[in-house]
């Protein structure tokens, strides 16, 4: 068994931008084991996004190392990356980003589908309405996303992104939208998860308390990632 999910070294991201080059991220070096969760505090503009882009095989690193699931994304084309994407990777977002005219059911079922586009329909079906009873939502399989709540949302954006069993979630913000007791019941799902499935997350966050509660933290400044050490 591997015992890193994902890892980087001395992984640098520059952009172009309006004609002159931008250095986003700085020689990261960095490893995510199995299960583990990591939380990513750092202000605006530090470059957290980026990080998770780059994770998520959705940004090319400008030069240094980054492997998922034990693949070097630097050497993978647009297909062979989209591979270690859905073998390995779960998306979860600040806005939800669910489709309005389907419903809850088909908004996790659409995520399988095209990951795996050789699944027979039954077992779509079968394991979109066991993500939806995972985070609790069984009764709501066919509400459209305008007749659930935002907390409610949020757990079929979280049922989305863990129905394709992604070993690395990567969560942007994912509470941002939320007030703060349901954001604190959304991470007490996405935690609880994370430890029966050993999934890892890397958990963006702008809120110190959720922060405070992963098994490591990581503050990034203008494009700088460090470790905080436990009390820090
Ligand atoms: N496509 C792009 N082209 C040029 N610059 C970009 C691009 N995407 C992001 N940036 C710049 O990279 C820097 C880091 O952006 P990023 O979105 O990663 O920060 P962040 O820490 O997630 O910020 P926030 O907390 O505000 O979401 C910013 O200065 C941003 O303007």
């Amino acid at each position: 068994m591997i015992d890193t999910i994902a890892r980087t070294q001395h992984m640098n991201l520059h952009l172009m931008s309006g004609g002159s080059g931008l250095h986003i991220l700085k020689s990261i070096t960095f490893a995510i084991k199995p299960g583990e969760v990591i939380s990513v505090v750092g202000p605006s503009g530090s470059g957290k996004t980026s990080l998770l882009m780059v994770l998520g095989g959705l940004e090319k690193a400008s030069d240094g190392l980054v492997s998922v699931g034990g693949k070097n994304l630097g050497g993978l084309n647009e297909d062979q990356l989209a591979d270690v994407r859905r073998q390995n990777i779960g998306i979860l977002f600040q806005n939800f980003h669910l489709i309005p005219s389907m419903t809850a059911l088909e908004n996790v079922a659409l995520a399988l589908e095209i990951a795996f586009d050789d699944l027979p329909l039954a077992e779509i079906r079968a394991r979109a309405r066991s993500a939806l009873a995972e985070v609790g939502l069984s009764e709501r399989e066919t509400h459209l996303p305008s007749a659930l709540s935002g907390g409610e949302q949020q757990r079929v954006g979280l049922a989305r992104a863990i129905v394709t069993r992604p070993r690395l979630l990567l969560a942007d913000e994912p509470t941002g939208n939320l007030d703060q007791q349901t954001a604190a019941s959304a991470i007490d799902l996405l935690f609880g998860l994370a430890r029966r499935n050993t999934m890892a997350v890397l958990l963006i966050t702008h809120d110190n308390g959720l922060a405070m509660r992963a098994d490591r933290r990581m503050q990034l400044d203008r494009g700088e990632l460090r470790e905080v050490e436990a009390g820090g």
